[in-house]
């Protein structure tokens, strides 16, 4: 398996007895989107922050692009775009002019400046508004500004505090969409830390769950369905044209398929609780057995649902 591109080992933060990041090992690979999720004060910026060599952590260790982020803080930051949730840009100047100013401070010649920064807004979407004074942008035209800012150094790590917060519903998917493409295209890894699972979900190959600074899960969602859901994750339900009668002959049988995990009916509609997706075979075997079938549903658990058992269960 290839080097992760961001290993924690063991990372822990102590604020007086307050543990913020407890025993936290993870490691994240090249070109993946990675969803940090949590609610509030579970410990995501305080991992960011160790990441970044911003702040040290009490004992463990965070390495990012091979650099041990405590003792090399600047050769991370070299190699690691962050973009916090509250961006703060010079409303009297241009889009542009905000761009080269931070271009600048990035250490780029004025040879690189100038190309880069055009070739930037384009990748961002801004071409159209170059010479607009940000303060009449709108939110999701400074989140896109405020990930050109990021992108200007030629990163090969960004990380996104927030990134869609107080977007509009089609500026997240924009903005979501324009993520991946870069993670794609230019095989850059991405940390998105976010309340919002639905927008994680879209985007994230794999996610993790913070909880009170530890991390209880990581996997892609079907993993982490498969785990909350004892593998029952797939669930179908059949609606046949008569009443079920109670006891009912063929439920005797669908018990015995390793696949279904639980049986449940209610007048004429059949729920079953499958550790893959059945659903074609259960509708041969309604046909077969002469039932007349109405309706098929499918429900795929999702984050939302996932992240809620993870809390029933911790509370
Ligand atoms: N500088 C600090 N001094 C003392 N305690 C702190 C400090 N920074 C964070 N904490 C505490 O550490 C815990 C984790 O905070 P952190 O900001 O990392 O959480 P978070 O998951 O990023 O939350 P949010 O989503 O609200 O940003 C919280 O209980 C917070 O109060």
């Amino acid at each position: 398996m290839k080097d992760p591109i961001i290993q924690l080992k063991s990372l822990t933060k102590c604020y007086g007895t307050q543990r913020a990041v407890d025993d936290l090992s993870l490691d994240i690979y090249k070109g993946e989107i990675f969803g940090l999720l949590g609610p509030n004060g579970a410990g995501k910026t305080t991992t960011i922050l160790m990441m970044l060599g911003l702040t040290d952590p009490t004992s463990g260790s965070a390495f990012v692009c091979g650099y041990n982020a405590t003792n090399n803080p600047i050769a991370v930051k070299r190699k690691v775009g962050y973009m916090p949730d509250s961006l703060g840009f010079y409303d009297n100047m241009t889009a542009l002019e905000n761009l080269k100013y931070i271009a600048r401070l990035n250490g780029l010649t004025e040879k690189e400046i100038k190309v880069r920064t055009v070739e930037t807004m384009e990748t961002v979407g801004l071409s159209a508004a170059l010479n607009k004074k940000t303060a009449t942008f709108s939110r999701g035209m400074k989140q896109r500004l405020g990930l050109a800012d990021v992108l200007i150094k030629q990163p090969d790590v960004i990380i996104l505090d927030e990134p869609t917060l107080g977007i509009d519903p089609s500026g997240v998917r924009e903005f979501l969409a324009l993520i991946k493409r870069l993670s794609k295209e230019q095989g850059l890894t991405v940390l998105l830390s976010s309340h919002h699972l639905h927008h994680v979900q879209q985007v994230c190959d794999r996610v993790g769950i913070f909880v009170k600074g530890k991390l209880l899960a990581q996997g892609n969602i079907d993993t982490l369905s498969g785990n909350v859901f004892n593998n029952a994750g797939h669930v179908v339900s059949i609606r046949l044209a008569n009443v079920i009668p109670q006891p009912w002959a063929l439920e005797q049988e669908l018990e015995q398929w390793e696949t279904i995990k639980q049986i449940r009916i209610n007048e004429k509609t059949i729920e079953f609780e499958c550790t893959q997706d059945i659903t074609p075979a259960l509708v041969r075997f309604f046909v077969e057995k002469g039932c007349d079938i109405t309706g098929v549903h499918q429900k795929d658990y999702g984050l939302d649902d996932i992240y809620q058992k993870y809390f029933e269960d911790i509370n």
